[in-house]
């Protein structure tokens, strides 16, 4: 049976795989943010899963107005990184893992979340940037991933509750594969962030402190905050943190199990505009 071990929570924040890219990480304004994940890059070797389950958003990089899925599950065999306006970013092609993917499709689906299933699609700094920080610069990736794209760019945007309730079912389906494998799942994007309007720049270190707060102890609290409370108190992009109650309502407690144990939890700001914070949860 395949198991859900781990949840593992991080900003994406374009200008940190920029600053990763063009060899920036030890001037003095990366340096404390790359500190952050010094244990988190360990972490992943001593853990390492036989696959990442990782929930991002599409910046209209493979999606567009033209074509919105609320949920999209990647079941390709691989994904390029993808071009955002200054070419490809130097990482390596990320591998998927359609076995597993097309069983979580089945599975979820058949629990009542509609999937869009893509079969070619290429990955942005959503997706590639987290992978960075938890495993550094290697010349292929350490693990398959399935990329899980959600849509938080056009609204109506899934509830917190609605994405909380999708993570049990992907635990479900999870626990449902044959094969033994570790699979970690990723919630990423937020913290605080607005990229537009006279709250450009926005940041709320409070708000994002109570969130990772309830995110260790009461996620049910943290999956009945309303989309309102994220666009006033965490700014247009923070909304992004409904992404993370994905990964939050696949560990065992969601279930009726025991709480994960933090393994490790950091909050630095500001990379870019954005408030990063970062979470590692272990299940037992
Ligand atoms: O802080 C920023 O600059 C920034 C820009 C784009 C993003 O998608 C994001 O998460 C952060």
């Amino acid at each position: 049976m395949a198991r859900i071990t781990a949840s593992v929570y991080t900003s994406h924040v374009p200008a940190i795989g920029a600053a990763l890219d063009l060899g920036k990480t030890g001037e003095a304004y990366w340096q404390p943010l790359f500190k952050g994940y010094e244990f988190s890059k360990q972490w992943m070797k001593d853990n390492k899963p036989d696959v990442v389950f990782l929930v991002y958003n599409d910046h209209a990089t493979a999606f567009s107005l033209d074509f919105i899925p609320t949920f999209a599950i990647g079941t390709a065999a691989e994904f390029q990184p993808a071009d955002e306006g200054w070419g490809p970013r130097p990482v390596p092609v990320v591998k998927g893992h359609p076995e597993l993917a097309s069983h979580i499709a089945q599975s979820v689906i058949q629990q009542d979340f509609d999937l869009t299933i893509v079969n070619k699609m290429d990955v942005d700094h959503g997706l590639t940037v987290p992978l960075s920080l938890m495993c550094g610069q290697p010349e292929a990736w350490p693990v398959p991933v399935i990329p899980f794209a959600v849509n938080v760019v056009q609204y109506p945007v899934p509830s917190g509750q609605r994405c909380y309730n999708l993570g049990k079912a992907i635990r479900k389906a999870v626990e449902s594969y044959d094969e033994d494998l570790k699979v970690h799942i990723w919630g990423t994007g937020g913290m605080s962030h607005q990229l537009q309007g006279p709250r450009a720049g926005f940041i709320n270190k409070d708000f994002d402190n109570r969130f990772l707060d309830l995110l260790e102890t009461d996620p049910e609290a943290a999956a009945a905050i309303p989309h309102i409370d994220y666009v006033r108190e965490a700014g247009s992009e923070g909304i992004e943190l409904v992404m993370w109650l994905i990964a939050r309502g696949a560990m065992a407690d969601a279930a009726g199990g025991p709480r994960p144990k933090v393994a490790h939890r950091f909050f630095h700001v500001p990379a870019s505009n954005t408030a990063v914070g970062h979470l590692i949860l272990e299940d037992h």
